[in-house]
């Protein structure tokens, strides 16, 4: 199985160690074809982008999308390439799963939360010490419906 993980780096990396913790959840249920945006080392100036440019990245990322089976978000921390990620994403009628902390203080985008179906598109609010279970619930369930 293909996973996208989606989560903020311009946009602020102040969540970088839990995406790492959902990074390597996720690569027990298949590969991760985004594991950069959980990396320590990644700041907010974003991949070195120097040498072949944003387009490089945007085009690699949209082309990754296409080929992901699912898509997971952590959307706690805005991010205008995680909301962008996930327009495209629906679009292409992936299935969505994103992940916010009300612990936070924020409020979730009305775009974001407002999306949701609760079957190809899944909002799920929760704390961090729950993620793993979380996380478990989700791909459990996807596998009964997917076969
Ligand atoms: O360097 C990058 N590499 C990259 O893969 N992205 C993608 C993956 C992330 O899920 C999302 C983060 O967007 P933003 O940088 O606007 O927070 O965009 C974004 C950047 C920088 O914008």
């Amino acid at each position: 199985m293909k996973i996208y993980f989606c989560g903020s780096i311009r946009g602020g990396r102040d969540d970088v160690d839990l995406y790492r913790k959902i990074v390597q959840k996720l690569q027990s249920y298949g590969s991760v074809l985004t594991e950069h945006v959980s990396s320590p080392e990644l700041t907010e100036r974003g991949e070195d982008a120097a040498a072949a440019g944003d387009q490089a990245i945007h085009d690699r990322d949209v082309d990754w999308l296409r080929q992901s089976d699912v898509i997971v978000a952590e959307v706690t921390q805005p991010s205008l390439g995680v909301g962008y990620e996930l327009g495209r994403a629906v679009d292409m009628k992936k299935k969505i799963f994103c992940l916010f902390r009300p612990s936070s203080g924020r409020a979730l985008s009305a775009m974001i939360r407002g999306a949701a179906n609760g079957d190809e598109f899944v909002v799920r609010d929760y704390s961090e010490d729950e993620v793993e279970s979380i996380l478990e619930e989700f791909f459990s369930r996807l596998k009964r419906t997917s076969v």
